[in-house]
């Protein structure tokens, strides 16, 4: 649950910076942190073929207003908050990821994402000609215990709408190889 507290903590702001040159971070995460295709993809690489989601929660909610701003959104307005775990090698969770579809986002063709459960958001977004991202953003995450995190996120956009993904880098990656 660290991972999760780290992240969605709304009274804990975090200083974003360029992934392109994540200050601090260190030379094993830098790759993973700028990688600006699909974190799917590339962890499927690095697991050999194994990958799963797993979904933690779903819900309609109001994002924390560090992520309302990043979006655009005025507070008020709801987002579908997606939590999962992405899971690698003999199925250990590398990655969780919260991203934020606000309810604007999911008209459309993108109503089909309220509905894609275990199957990767990337994997859909990605296969969209329509997809855009903004550039990636890295930052260091504290979670009650301690224990740090490196996460990035960056906004998507589909057919001009725009979700918020954020991903944090779960202690286990510390021994996964990026794949070139
Ligand atoms: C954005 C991507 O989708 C991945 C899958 C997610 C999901 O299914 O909720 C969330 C974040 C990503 O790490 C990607 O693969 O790059």
């Amino acid at each position: 649950m660290s991972a999760r507290t780290a992240l969605i903590n709304p009274a804990r702001s975090h200083h974003w910076q360029p992934a392109a040159c994540p200050g601090q971070a260190p030379r094993h995460w830098r790759p993973w942190l700028k990688d600006e295709g699909s974190l799917t993809q590339r962890l499927t690489r690095a697991a050999n073929g194994e990958f799963a989601v797993r979904v933690l929660s779903q819900r309609w909610s109001r994002p924390t207003a560090d992520e309302a701003r990043a979006l655009g959104m005025r507070s008020r307005q709801v987002a579908l908050i997606r939590e999962v775990e992405l899971l690698g090698k003999d199925g250990t969770p590398w990655v969780y990821a919260r991203s934020v579809l606000p309810a604007t986002t999911l008209t459309g063709r993108e109503r089909r994402l309220r509905l894609i459960g275990s199957r990767s958001l990337g994997s859909l977004m990605f296969s969209d000609p329509s997809l855009s991202r903004s550039p990636l953003f890295a930052a260091a995450l504290t979670d009650d215990h301690g224990q740090r995190y490196w996460a990035r996120r960056s906004v998507f956009r589909l057919h001009a709408k725009p979700l918020l993904v954020c991903e944090v880098f779960l202690p286990a990656m510390e021994h996964v190889q990026y794949p070139l």
